[in-house]
């Protein structure tokens, strides 16, 4: 369609900027060449995982392995030609280059190695122009590491058979080799095949608590080339926590002494949990911890000394967070949760507290620091130590680099090539409406209520220091982590305090939001679709959050395919409950995959006995056509950039911009 000068007056000042960039009618052209070409290439592929827990090994691995399709792509190059344990070695090469290497160096006999440098540096080389084969050769170039830019692309695009380049190929490899550059190269091809299989990789959700280290997780998603992040009610947590919220602080190591996990607060974000260890053994040491013990697996190994220690510590930050969850649920009104606290329903007399109307039994009653003139008010030493807990969360350089990426490239929810990413849930009534909540004097639901909250969610790390809005947003990411019908939380209380002091099982439920029922439905699905904007055969509602028993074989897939939950114990201690090791939805131009992963046995193990995570695809949802990458939001950013660019050529054309050739 021809451009008229009505039009390019319009974006003038737009199009001077784009004129920087593009300063002549030869470099704007090219642009629209090349963007061109991307729009009919097949659609990249998205690869969605949630629920990692700090499970760092296992995830390393599923980054390493790409959830199965490296091994894909090696079979598919040499299943004829390579033998299955062939096949295994050159996969576990490609995930862990540096260690395989280290391996194959010390038990292949030296007059060897050349010839197995040839033969390696040849099939990866091929398994490299197999995952590059989808894409423009700009953008693979883009994604070569810049050492080796140069040679990658001369190898990528000479095929070894040309007449008149074999020599020149096969040169290029023994100089490699000559000059001892092999290591270097094979890690190079092995980060390239690694970074080309997956295009964009989407977290959705729970990355902390539970599992040993979340500081590992998160660094290595931190050096991922495309990812984004769905917060998940820990995260949040964790968010808060690193914003200064006490009350974040002490539920972060509620979660992480329940499970004995003090190294991912102590060794991975160099917090000292000094100040809390002296007053707990002060003011509970040689008690009875009975209540307060870790979980069972979380003690194999220690001794009876040791759980007692931690015992107290963890009795000591869950009075603390009882007392600073009611000043939050008091300051907050508006979060209607007064019946959560509990502290001021406590019969000492009786040993049993108020709940529901029934006076039940407690296991522990003995708080020395709880005054029952003033329940909720932390002591002189609890107020102390969690001063001195705050600055450490506020100080560590760590964690709060990785809550600034949480920040910067997560959200509470995302759309994205017509699927809504999204944790916890949509708060519904039991109708099926958009459940209200009140938001400084406003009704919000649905989306405008999701937006309203991570609006408040960023103000907690973001809004001036001291301000009434941060001290908002603090709360509200406390709220977010456990707040009644929160959309990370999803429930309509969290029961922490009956598990840890009520033997009657009744008072720990957690009843679900409506949304748990009324999702298998393809209607509810289909209007939350099109809150978001969304709706139609191609999209679909992705979840994290809540655990599949796929062992009692519930179907990861809901709503005749409108909804999936992707939670599928990758957390160890979950794994009991699903039978399996974790999900990964996998989205490319064929359509939707899922693959389930099995129980990972560690690196060593797999790299000593190229043992892989078996992932097997459970269930397929193939598009009636290859989709291209026109069709994806990618694809319509990639339109909005040509029409700017043909706009300026017109603009240059008409004389109303001048070229500038100086460049
Ligand atoms: O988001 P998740 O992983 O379900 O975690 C929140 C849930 O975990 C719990 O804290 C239980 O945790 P554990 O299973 O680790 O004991 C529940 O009270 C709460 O509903
Ligand atoms: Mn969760």
């Amino acid at each position: 369609m021809n451009i008229t000068r009505r039009q390019v007056l319009d974006d003038l000042r737009f199009l001077k900027v784009l004129a920087r960039q593009y300063p002549t009618i030869q470099s704007a052209s090219t642009e629209i060449i090349n963007l061109q070409a991307i729009l009919n290439l097949p659609k990249g592929t998205e690869h969605f995982m949630s629920d990692l827990h700090g499970e760092y090994e296992a995830f390393l691995h599923i980054m390493g392995n790409a959830s199965g399709a490296i091994r894909e792509k090696v079979d598919l190059l040499y299943q004829n030609t390579l033998s299955q344990a062939q096949r295994a070695a050159l996969a576990t090469l490609i995930y862990y280059p540096e260690q395989k290497l280290k391996e194959v160096k010390e038990e292949t006999p030296q007059e060897e190695l050349g010839e197995w440098y040839r033969l390696t540096l040849g099939r990866l080389v091929e398994v490299c122009r197999l995952v590059a084969s989808k894409y423009t050769r700009s953008k693979v170039r883009k994604a070569l590491p810049p050492d080796f830019e140069y040679i990658i692309d001369e190898l990528l695009h000479t095929t070894y058979d040309e007449r008149n380049k074999g020599r020149y190929y096969e040169n290029i490899i023994a100089t490699i080799i000559e000059i001892e550059r092999g290591d270097a190269f094979i890690a190079a091809l092995c980060g390239t095949i690694k970074r080309l299989v997956v295009d964009r990789l989407h977290i959705v959700g729970d990355i902390y608590d539970r599992g040993p280290r979340a500081d590992i997780v998160m660094d290595s998603l931190m050096a991922h080339h495309c990812v984004d992040i769905q917060w998940g009610n820990h995260d949040v947590l964790w968010m808060g926590a690193a914003a200064g919220s006490r009350t974040c602080i002490a539920n972060v190591l509620n979660n992480s002494i329940t499970y004995n996990n003090l190294e991912v607060v102590e060794n991975g974000y160099g917090i000292s949990l000094r100040p809390l260890a002296l007053f707990a053994a002060e003011t509970y040491g040689g008690r009875d911890m009975a209540a307060f013990l870790p979980k069972g697996e979380a003690t194999r190994g220690y001794s009876p000394k040791d759980i007692h220690r931690v015992a107290c510590m963890h009795k000591a930050i869950a009075v603390i967070q009882f007392k600073l969850e009611g000043q939050i649920i008091l300051r907050n009104p508006g979060f209607l949760m007064g019946e959560r606290m509990l502290l001021h329903k406590i019969d000492r007399e009786r040993g049993t507290v108020r709940l529901d109307g029934r006076n039940v039994p407690l296991k522990d009653t003995d708080f020395p620091t709880v005054d029952p003139a003033d329940p909720y008010a932390l002591s002189e030493e609890e107020a102390r130590v969690m001063e001195q807990l705050k600055f450490s969360f506020l100080q560590s350089e760590k964690l709060q680099r990785h809550v600034r990426f949480l920040y910067a490239k997560g959200g509470l929810y995302k759309c994205f090539n017509d699927n809504l990413l999204l944790h916890g849930c949509v708060p519904l009534r039991e109708d099926g409406s958009f459940l209200p909540f009140s938001c400084e004097g406003e009704e919000l639901a649905g989306r405008a209520f999701l937006d309203y909250a991570e609006g408040v969610a960023r103000q907690g790390y973001y809004a001036q220091p001291h301000s009434p809005q941060r001290q908002q947003g603090k709360d509200y990411l406390w709220y977010l982590w456990c707040g009644k019908n929160s959309p990370l939380f999803g429930r309509e209380r969290i029961a922490t305090f009956e598990r840890l002091l009520c033997d009657d099982e009744r008072t720990w439920e957690e009843p679900k939001n409506p949304y748990y029922l009324l999702y298998e439905r393809p209607d509810i699905c289909e209007k939350i679709l099109r809150e978001f904007g969304l709706g139609g055969p191609g999209s679909h509602i992705v979840n994290g959050h809540v655990p599949v028993r796929t062992k009692d074989g519930e179907n990861p897939v809901k709503a005749g395919g409108k909804l999936i939950v992707i939670d599928g114990g990758f957390c160890q201690a979950y794994q009991p409950k699903t039978g399996i090791a974790g999900y990964t939805l996998i989205y490319n131009s064929y359509g939707l995959r899922i693959v389930s992963h099995s129980p990972f046995e560690g690196v060593k193990e797999a790299i000593r006995q190229d043992r892989d995570i078996l992932s097997t695809t459970v269930l397929t949802q193939a598009t009636e056509h290859r989709i291209q990458v026109g069709e994806t939001d990618v694809g319509q950013e990639i339109r909005e950039n040509i029409d700017g660019l043909r706009k300026l050529l017109a603009a240059y054309r008409m004389g109303l911009i001048k070229q500038d050739h100086s460049h």
